[in-house]
């Protein structure tokens, strides 16, 4: 045999349990703006979730797009602040968040996908009512987060049709509230929430660092909830890093069997996590 089909093939056999393992389970992707750098990475990732809908399982994307949204707002000359993670929103970044979120990058996943051999199906979570949404508060009297929502349920009836139709959803960070008001939701939030509603078998959150690391930047491969509390409290996790672990811990605790955390700057870093028993990131367990 040929080098290259022997590699093919022993990557075949190694890949064949987990197919087996994975098949028609739900497998929730959060797709982070950092994550987004280039084309080819961009094109690698549409290629894995195709790849991973074709060998029979059901991926399901919820993407960021924190940079492009600051880009754009730094274009309009506004500032835009971040604390804790979150995107303080006002009115005015509303409109830009639901315009880069809901349009840009949303269809150029679903483009992605599509010209990979896909049937991608974009949304936000207004589309058929998904996401209902209420204000986050910060817990400080002196900070207003503004529009920034927090997930209060889900109706998962639209990606639950699409999903059985063999179509890819691929979800914008989006919700309305009670009171008509748009709310803009952090994507990692969006991603565990629905994983757990959906008991997705995993959720994979792709990021742009190897995974969480120590003050050392040592990566740390597995974490519990006690090693993420002590993690928190010594600043060790912080910023966008902040609602990444929260979300994948709630996850696990509501049933989703395994939350990662993976580094989408690698090329086929999704496949890798997803067929191949090598750690690419830091698992969470409950
Ligand atoms: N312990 C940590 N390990 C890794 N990254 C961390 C850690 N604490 C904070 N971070 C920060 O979190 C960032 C990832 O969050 P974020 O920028 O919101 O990414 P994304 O756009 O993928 O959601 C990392 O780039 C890093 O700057
Ligand atoms: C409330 C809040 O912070 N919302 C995020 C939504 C997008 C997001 O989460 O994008 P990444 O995953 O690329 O960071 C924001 O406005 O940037």
């Amino acid at each position: 045999m040929p080098d290259s089909t022997q590699h093919a093939a022993k990557i075949l056999i190694e890949a064949l349990p987990y197919i087996q393992r994975f098949h028609g389970k739900t497998i929730v992707i959060k797709y982070g703006g950092n994550a987004m750098i280039d084309d080819a990475l961009k094109e690698s990732f549409a290629r894995d979730v195709v790849m991973m809908k074709a060998v029979g399982m059901n991926p399901v994307v919820v993407h960021g797009g924190g940079p492009q949204i600051s880009g754009t707002l730094a274009r309009v000359g506004k500032t835009t602040e971040f604390i804790d993670g979150l995107r303080v929103t006002d009115a005015e970044t509303m409109e830009v968040v639901e315009m880069v979120l809901g349009g840009l990058v949303n269809k150029e996943i679903v483009s992605l996908i599509n010209s990979h051999g896909g049937k991608a199906v974009g949304l936000s979570g207004k589309d058929g009512d998904m996401i209902r949404a209420r204000k986050l508060s910060s817990g400080k009297p002196d900070v207003d987060y503004g529009h920034v929502g927090e997930v209060e349920s889900i109706n998962s009836s639209l990606v639950e049709t699409l999903e059985a139709e063999r179509f890819i959803p691929v979800i914008a960070p989006i919700g309305s509230g009670s009171d008509g008001v748009t709310y803009n939701i952090n994507a990692d939030s969006v991603a565990g929430a629905l994983a757990s509603k959906l008991t997705a078998e995993k959720l994979v959150l792709m990021t742009n660092t190897s995974g969480v690391l120590d003050k050392q930047g040592r990566l740390l491969t597995g974490l519990t909830a006690e090693q993420i509390d002590h993690y928190k409290q010594d600043g060790t996790i912080q910023g966008g890093m902040l609602p990444k672990v929260d979300c994948a811990l709630q996850a696990v605790q509501a049933g989703v069997k395994t939350s990662h955390i993976i580094d989408g700057r690698v090329n086929h870093a999704l496949l890798l996590e997803v067929l191949t028993d090598k750690g690419v990131g830091t698992l969470i367990r409950s």
